[in-house]
């Protein structure tokens, strides 16, 4: 996808944010975005993960997580043939700010080593390009960055049930697009259960598969799969773009440093028309979590607003559990 490269070149890292004033500003209403406002914004240069007390404990990167959630919190409509998420930032009626948010969330993308999805998030959109489609963040990337044209996709799954010829697994020829190493990140028994055979066929087939278990080999283990990921493939900074339900486990473990979120401003509710429930970005409907005393603080570093229907937050996140 092509963007207008007579655009000023990016501004150097900015000074990391005044805690106690908060980035506030308006977007350019404009479908290509510029970028030196979206680095303004998104920039990681000066964040680095606190390190570990001990040398032996498990290292792991900076990590942000980045959605788009309805006023009410819902992250999909997931109407029956809905292939994707764009109704929560209003792309049928604008179309305009649709696209700023969407240059946003590849501006995450764009300064990650690597970034998280999920299997469910697959399922769900048999049609979306998960990658830096933008050329001008992938040169951004390379010139300004340093770093590889696309980061490390990892895909997270615990059933190993993963749509074998997704278009992640089958980028278009273009310069930069088929650089994604694609890290599935499983148990032993979703290793097992991975279509491989398929996967194997497609023109950009899995890179790795990582086995980070936890003991009982339930579930991936996120602190193991930070580990790896800051060890073996030199990963520093970290996107998350799944869903709520893992949302919701790292926020339990403390592990999320930065919770970015488009608030659009529409209410969607909390059951589609067939029955299914929408996913939420905090899905704890059902389980007691927190206290006045424990819950999460979130801290406000920058808002920025477009038009009148879009407000992105950037924000600390303050454990006290
Ligand atoms: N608006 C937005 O910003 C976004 C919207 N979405 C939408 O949200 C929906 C998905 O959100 P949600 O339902 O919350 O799901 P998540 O994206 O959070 O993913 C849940 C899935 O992740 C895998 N998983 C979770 N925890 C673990 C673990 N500890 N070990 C191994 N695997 C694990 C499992 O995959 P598996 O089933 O393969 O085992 C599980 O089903 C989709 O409809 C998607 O389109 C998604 C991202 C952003
Ligand atoms: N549209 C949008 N805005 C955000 O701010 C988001 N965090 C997401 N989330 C995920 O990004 C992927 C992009 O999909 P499309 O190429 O827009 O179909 C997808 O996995 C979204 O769930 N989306």
């Amino acid at each position: 996808m092509s963007t207008d490269h007579t655009r000023p070149a990016a501004p150097a890292a900015p000074a990391p944010a005044n805690r106690d004033a908060p980035s506030l500003g308006t977007f350019s209403h404009d479908p290509q975005m510029p970028l030196s406002e979206m680095v303004a914004f998104y920039d990681v240069r000066h964040c680095a993960a606190s390190e570990p007390a001990s040398p032996t404990a498990l290292r792991r990167p900076f990590i942000w997580s980045n959605s788009a959630v309805s006023l009410d919190g819902y992250l999909a409509f997931l109407e029956p043939g809905d292939e994707g998420p764009t109704g929560i930032v209003m792309r049928p009626t604008y179309p305009t700010m649709a696209n700023v948010d969407y240059r946003m969330l590849q501006t995450g993308w764009a300064h990650s080593d690597a970034f998280i999805i999920t299997g469910s998030i697959l399922r769900d959109e048999p049609n979306a390009h998960i990658r830096v489609v933008f050329d001008d963040l992938i040169k951004y990337r390379q010139n300004v960055l340093g770093k590889p044209a696309q980061p490390y996709l990892v895909v997270l799954t615990r059933t190993g049930d993963i749509p074998a010829t997704h278009p992640i697994f089958n980028p278009p020829d273009l310069p930069g697009h088929r650089d994604a190493k694609i890290i599935i990140a499983t148990t032993t028994s979703g290793a097992a259960r991975l279509p491989l055979a398929s996967l194997n066929q497609q023109l950009n087939p899995p890179h790795t598969i990582l086995v980070a278990e936890t003991d009982d080999g339930t579930s991936v283990d996120y602190a193991r799969l930070f580990d790896r990921l800051f060890r073996d493939y030199h990963v520093r900074h970290l996107d998350i773009a799944t869903g709520g339900i893992v949302i919701k486990e790292l926020i339990q473990g403390k592990l999320l440093d930065e919770v970015r979120m488009t608030q659009a401003m529409q209410l969607a509710g909390r059951m589609a028309s067939d029955g299914r429930t929408r996913p939420h970005f905090f899905p704890a409907f059902d389980e007691h979590l927190f206290t006045a005393e424990t819950a999460p603080h979130l801290r406000i570093d920058g808002v920025r607003v477009c038009g009148q229907r879009l407000l992105f937050l950037r924000m600390g996140v303050e454990y006290r559990h």
